[in-house]
């Protein structure tokens, strides 16, 4: 007897070898997929019908900083340099380990509600971000964010911190938690300090992530400190492989996306807070011709302003089909890819499509609704017309975290409540500061 059945659901499955099944059955046992097909002899404790709605695998979010919902609409409008440094970080230097919690609280409930299973995060206090995500049921590939400027001595404590962290998170969780390195970005980590991360991640066998090329101004500085930009100042280290998240890449030239690309460096796209903070237009399709790994992510919530990947999708789509002037540009299951199978590939996750033997992470989006009728074409219709509310059920490694729109792992109330005093309360001390 399996653990949970789902049937006649329209199953997109994104995996290349089975295709999809306008009709079909997910059979789920012990945490892993274990038949995707047209109808099964299986029998389960659980059976979902899915009539109605879409089948698939749950979105994977590459680059959050999911304690900053508290500071969603603090400080909008902003180029990133005044945003960053006038508004956030004096923000974040009052932040306490129960607003992390809030916050990040808040940050899994909005994800399991808009069809996101797992994430990768980079921000403060992140036993507690792990706990959070422990209990919340999400899948996350957790770093502390070492910010270092070129001082040895605030290096050295870092990434003490870092890899504390590293080594004792790292497969938490019955494996949902992985630990990354996170120094912040080229621009604020000196390269002496960035060696000694990757040598630490390559003997902890971790992963990295980190911000790169995400504004005209860090290309700037970095020409004035290096000579050279920041891809090929990481290139210089051998910093990149595929054990590097690197988000934004947006100012990159021909040269650098060589780099990337045969460096099999995953690269996370955040057109959202890429448009907001006015940084620019990554180079996604190039990126994509050269076979590179590009995957999808919301950034924080004071960049974007909230977590729904559906947005991302549409965003990153259009934003591609703008840039190029060509309608065919960043088709809609090219970017669903994005935020599902290469999104996987990059937090070395076995998921991103429904395949047995796949981890268990699946959602089902309502499909019968009037702003998604009629059905034409799945993909189209989830990249343009569908939200993060449409996602009617979501389960992780198993586990249904919420059935038929409610949140079964995480007191929906509560969280936000705590939330909206957790951010009054902060967002007084910071006025009280100045
Ligand atoms: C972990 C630190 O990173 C900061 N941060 C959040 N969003 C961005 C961004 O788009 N670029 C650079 N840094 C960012 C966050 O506030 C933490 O200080
Ligand atoms: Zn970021």
């Amino acid at each position: 007897m399996a653990d949970i059945i789902i049937k006649n659901g329209n199953v997109l499955t994104m995996d290349p070898e089975l295709g999809d099944l306008k009709n079909g059955v997910v059979v789920i046992d012990d945490g892993s997929i274990v038949e995707v097909a047209e109808s099964t002899e299986a029998t389960a404790d659980t059976v979902i019908d899915a009539r109605g709605g879409v089948v698939m695998p749950g979105f994977v979010n590459t680059h959050t900083h999911a304690g900053m919902t508290l500071f969603r609409g603090y400080a909008d409008d902003l180029p990133l340099a005044s945003w960053l440094q006038d508004h956030i970080w004096p923000a974040e230097a009052e932040l306490t380990a129960s607003d992390v919690v809030a916050g990040t609280n808040l940050a899994c409930l909005e994800m399991i509600k808009s069809g996101t299973v797992a994430f990768a995060d980079m921000y403060f206090f992140m036993e507690e971000v792990g706990k959070v995500v422990e209990s919340s049921g999400l899948r996350a590939a957790l770093s502390y964010g070492m910010i270092e400027l070129g001082d040895a001595e605030k290096g050295k404590n870092e990434l003490k911190k870092g890899k504390g962290f590293v080594n004792e998170w790292n497969g938490k969780a019955d494996g949902r938690i992985s630990a990354m390195y996170g120094p912040h970005a080229p621009n604020t980590c000196s390269k002496d300090f960035l060696i000694k991360v990757k040598e630490q991640a390559v003997a902890d066998n971790a992963k990295i992530h980190i911000h790169v090329l995400e504004t005209e101004a860090e290309l700037n500085q970095m020409k004035e400190q290096y000579g050279m930009c920041s891809v090929n100042m990481l290139d210089s280290i051998d910093f990149f492989g595929p054990d590097v998240l690197a988000a934004h890449c947006v100012w990159l030239s021909d040269g650098d996306m060589d780099i990337l690309a045969n460096n099999n460096v995953n690269i996370s796209h955040n057109p959202v807070s890429n448009m907001k903070l006015a940084s620019g237009v990554a180079p996604v399709t190039k990126l994509l011709d050269r076979d590179a790994n590009v995957c999808l992510g919301t950034d924080g919530c004071a960049s974007n302003n909230n977590l729904d990947m559906f947005d991302e999708m549409k965003t990153a789509t259009l934003l591609q089909k703008v840039d190029t002037m060509d309608p065919t540009a960043l088709p809609a299951r090219k970017v669903l890819e994005m935020a599902t199978i290469n999104g996987a590939k990059a937090l070395d996750i076995k998921g991103g499509m429904l395949r047995k033997g796949y981890n268990a992470d699946v959602i089902i989006v309502d499909m019968n609704r009037s702003h998604l009728t009629p059905l034409f074409d799945v993909p189209s219709q989830l990249v343009y017309s569908a939200g993060g509310s449409d996602v009617r059920t979501s389960i992780v490694n198993g586990k249904v975290l919420m059935d038929d729109h409610k949140v079964l792992c995480m007191d929906e109330q509560k969280i936000i409540d705590d939330a909206k005093e957790a951010a009054s309360d902060l967002v007084s001390r910071v006025d009280a500061k100045n």
